[in-house]
């Protein structure tokens, strides 16, 4: 290279290149070779670059969207603008009073939890394909959620609606039929007892079809129509030919054993449980296999019309937060026979709720300061016998099926085309042939309808009521035919006083503590409680028994020593 040229490449700072050895060298004008350029201006160029592009890419769109919209706006009329507005307006008073409906009861859950309890419900109807509606056999028509039903119904027919009819242990076999057969001309319904077992693991699961279970079975804690359940929702998959996994959303009232559901499937306790209303409080994803996922869901409470103590009396409220427990324990009075009431709480005649509950509060030794009587904890105790099943109830279905205001008998048809409906009666009839209904609870039978089983309750207990007794809770019976519960419908209240199991005569209501023996005769409601206090039973049995063993012991150690003494 000539000077010149070198010069001028210097001063551009072109930089030469030389082969040495094999290698290839950069040698600028003869000096060493300065390395790579300064890579960070490199990356702040490229950046710069990168962001330049993405600013023109927005801009890009953002002209995009407006011209859409001018578009839009050039093609609408004045008709379809309306009726976009109109539609949302729609939309907004809907959430509105789905809200306001929320806020109504005092004596609920408080307003913040409620609500937070109402979007984890939207989230497991969004996300799910298949929704069990979980109903306490005791009373389906009083916890079902027509806005559960509305809300998947609107979000298009790809999802689908299973009732699933638990706790049928509480109720007998024949009043699970007229339900079952009442239910299934809206949606598939199954028949279920969950498990009420209170270990973590290998919960118990019996394969034995609900037609088929004893009373036995169904009184243990053991979970019945599982197996059924299972191929519902195996059919499912197979008829809407989906390969991978399904979500289920289990939705309810609270207490209607949705997380006992969930635990009865999965044979473990993935979710908490407890008597109380509002135990679940966030959407829980269970996985029972890589086909199925379960989505556990707070219980919610939107009632249109009911009252705040029909509602108390469906467990949907928790008892020690009530503001007042009066109001459910005059509904309660009003469905009990007197008599029968005095008798079981060992107290005098009353007139009213106040004298009733300022009578059992002396007897119970609830007083307050001063020695006033403590109405509001005698009431909660009340409370607490019907929701723990010591006055235990159910409601008969009504005599002919109207199809609810918003199902229709398309929908009912859409929605059962993604089942196999003879599997599922199959599934149901072997379920329920075991239960007994000879085993019926004696107590005491109050049918509020003209119902035939108002005068069976009453046949039932006449060998246990007295002459007089008994005279007056037929007339209460027969002064009740035809009046409907107007919160309940037909609805027959017992008290149970004494059991008869197998000919002989148990006493029923739960005694504090039971011989572990007797678990199985206890109220399958109070068995946790029971076996607790049995437990408790023994140890305290065990302790006497070792104190009395030491006693022994020292005192014929003792006398030993006096004998050496005397020696
Ligand atoms: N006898 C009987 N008791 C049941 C059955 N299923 C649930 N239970 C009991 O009902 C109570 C409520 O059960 P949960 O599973 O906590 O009810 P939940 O619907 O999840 O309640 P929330 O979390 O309040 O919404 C518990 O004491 C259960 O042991 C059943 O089939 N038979």
């Amino acid at each position: 290279m000539s000077k010149g040229k070198q010069k001028r490449a210097k001063r551009l700072g072109f930089v030469g290149k030389k082969v040495k050895d094999g290698q290839q060298t950069h040698q600028q004008g003869g000096r060493k070779d300065p390395g790579l350029p300064n890579v960070r201006r490199f990356k702040e160029h490229a950046q710069k670059q990168t962001e330049l592009r993405q600013k023109r890419l927005e801009e890009q769109q953002e002209r995009q969207r407006l011209s859409r919209e001018r578009e839009l706006m050039k093609r609408r009329s004045l008709d379809s603008f309306q009726k976009d507005v109109e539609q949302r307006q729609k939309e907004f008073e809907q959430k509105e009073a789905e809200m306001q409906k929320l806020e109504k009861h005092v004596n609920f859950e408080n307003e913040n939890s409620r609500k937070a309890y109402y979007r984890e419900f939207k989230k497991v109807i969004e996300a799910a394909d298949v929704i069990l509606e979980v109903l306490d056999a005791r009373d389906p028509l009083g916890c079902r959620c027509p806005q559960v039903e509305q809300a998947v119904i609107q979000s298009g027919t790809n999802k689908k609606i299973v009732l699933v009819l638990n706790k049928i242990d509480l109720v007998s076999k024949d009043i699970v039929e007229k339900w079952i057969k009442y239910l299934r001309n809206e949606f598939p319904t199954v028949a279920f007892k969950a498990s009420t077992q209170q270990q973590n693991k290998n919960l118990k699961r019996s394969h034995v079809p609900v037609t088929q279970a004893t009373a036995e079975l169904l009184s243990s804690s053991a979970c019945v129509g599982a197996d059924c359940l299972m191929k519902l929702l195996g059919n499912y998959c197979r008829n809407q030919d989906i390969k991978t996994a399904v979500t289920v959303g289990v939705v309810g009232f609270p207490n209607v054993g949705k997380s006992s559901l969930i635990n009865s499937l999965k044979r473990a306790r993935a979710c908490n449980v407890g008597a109380t209303p509002g135990v679940t409080k966030c959407l829980q994803e269970v996985h029972l296999d890589k086909h199925i996922k379960l989505l556990d869901c707070p219980g919610i409470v939107m009632a249109t019309s009911t009252t705040d103590a029909a509602m108390i009396l469906r467990n949907c409220v928790k008892i020690e937060q009530l503001v007042d427990p009066v109001a459910p324990v005059e509904a309660i009075l009003r469905r009990c026979n007197k008599t029968q009431i005095m008798g079981h709480y060992g107290v005098p005649d009353f007139h009213n709720t106040l004298e009733f509950l300022s009578l059992l509060a002396r007897r119970q030794g609830k007083l307050r300061k001063g020695g006033l009587p403590d109405c509001d904890k005698a009431a909660k105790s009340v409370l607490m016998d019907w929701t723990g099943g010591r006055i235990s109830y159910f409601t008969h279905p009504p005599e002919t099926h109207t199809l609810p205001t918003h199902v229709s008998a398309e929908i009912v048809a859409e929605m059962g085309k993604a089942f196999d409906w003879d599997e599922l009666e199959k599934g149901n009839q072997e379920a329920l042939e075991g239960l007994n209904s000879a085993d019926v609870e004696m107590g005491i039978c109050i049918t509020t309808s003209g119902l035939t089983q108002g005068s069976q309750a009453v046949a039932l207990t006449e060998q246990e009521v007295d002459g007089e007794a008994f005279e007056e809770i037929k007339d209460t019976v027969e002064s009740m035919e035809g009046d409907e519960d107007p919160e309940f419908g037909p609805m027959t209240v017992e008290l149970k006083t004494t059991k008869v199991k197998n000919g002989g005569v148990i006493e029923s209501a739960v005694p504090k503590a039971v011989d572990l023996r007797d678990i199985l005769d206890v109220d399958p409601l109070q068995q946790g409680q029971a076996l607790l206090a049995a437990s408790k039973k023994r140890k305290k049995q065990q302790k006497r028994a070792d104190k009395i063993a030491t006693k022994l012991s020292d005192s014929l150690t003792s006398a030993m020593n006096f004998a050496f003494m005397d020696c």
